[in-house]
């Protein structure tokens, strides 16, 4: 079996817990994905209890969609936490370089600890390394491509993987680049498609220790579920309920056989 459909064999056995601390558009979306595709999502913000539930899951996600103070502190204490346990984590600078606030809240995270990877879109990731600010609220207006310097740079600063998500996903460890071509336009088109990227990425850190494979997978998985859904679909609405029947259909099979990658 492919070492991406083996990650996907791994969810399916394992359903690790994954803990999201996300933003309010999306929760549903990503619990329903993270079942969907057979893991087992936790949603849990209260600074009382972000600790615990760090301690007792597989993976932690940290998406910054909908930010207040609270939430902020919990993200940091949760962040810290994951260090301790050695839990991984995936970190989402939704809208970074939108508002100072974005900007300075991404900063804090990545100070707490550092994320064993980070996913955004290219205005995002090119924010995030101070290089441009094109960040327009929550979509990209880049090019994936153009955004690998900035991808580049993050992770030789965090030495971590970064990923670059839209058309042609990149996922960069180094010197490692690699690229998912699957999924369509109609991806774009539902707000959360990148939220649920970023906790995909935290089902496959629950159950595969090398950042650049979980996220590869992640990716792949999402984009090979793109095009099953995309063939079943007519707009945004129907892709998206054929998105989560493609997430519990995909087997590890059909996944090596449709993943257009240079992995
Ligand atoms: N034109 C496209 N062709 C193929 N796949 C796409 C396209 N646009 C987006 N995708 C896929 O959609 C998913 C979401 O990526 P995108 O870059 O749109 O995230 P985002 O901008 O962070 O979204 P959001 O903030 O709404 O959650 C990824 O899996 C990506 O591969
Ligand atoms: C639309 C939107 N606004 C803040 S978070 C979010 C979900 C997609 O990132
Ligand atoms: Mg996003």
């Amino acid at each position: 079996m492919s070492s991406i459909a083996s990650v996907l064999q791994q969810i399916r056995s394992q359903s690790p817990l994954v803990h999201n601390i996300t933003n309010y558009v999306v929760m549903n979306n990503t619990a329903n994905a993270l079942l969907a595709v057979g893991a087992s999502p936790v949603m849990a913000h209260a600074k009382e209890e972000v600790k615990d539930i760090v301690t007792i899951s597989s993976s932690l996600v940290i998406n910054m969609g909908t930010l207040s103070e609270k939430w902020v502190e919990s993200m940091l204490m949760a962040a810290e936490q994951a260090k301790l346990t050695k839990t991984p984590f995936v970190f989402d600078p939704v809208g970074v370089g939108a508002s100072a606030y974005r900007t300075e809240v991404a900063q804090m995270i990545l100070k707490a600890a550092t994320p064993n990877v980070i996913r955004g879109n290219a205005s995002e990731i090119m924010a995030l390394a101070k290089l441009t600010n094109s960040t327009k609220g929550v979509d990209s207006t880049m090019d994936t491509q153009d955004a690998i310097e900035g991808a580049t740079l993050l992770a030789e600063k965090f030495k971590n993987t970064v990923v670059i998500s839209g058309a042609t996903d990149y996922i960069i460890t180094g010197d490692t680049v690699s690229k998912i071509e699957n999924g369509n336009p109609l991806m774009a088109r539902i707000t959360g498609m990148g939220c649920t990227a970023t906790a995909m990425i935290g089902a496959c850190l629950g159950v595969e220790e090398n950042a650049h494979l979980a996220a590869t997978a992640a990716m792949a998985i999402m984009g090979v579920s793109g095009d099953m859904a995309n063939k079943k679909s007519v707009g945004p609405g129907s892709f998206q309920m054929n998105f989560y029947d493609s997430l519990y259909d995909i087997t590890p099979d059909i996944l090596a056989a449709k993943v257009k990658t240079n992995a």
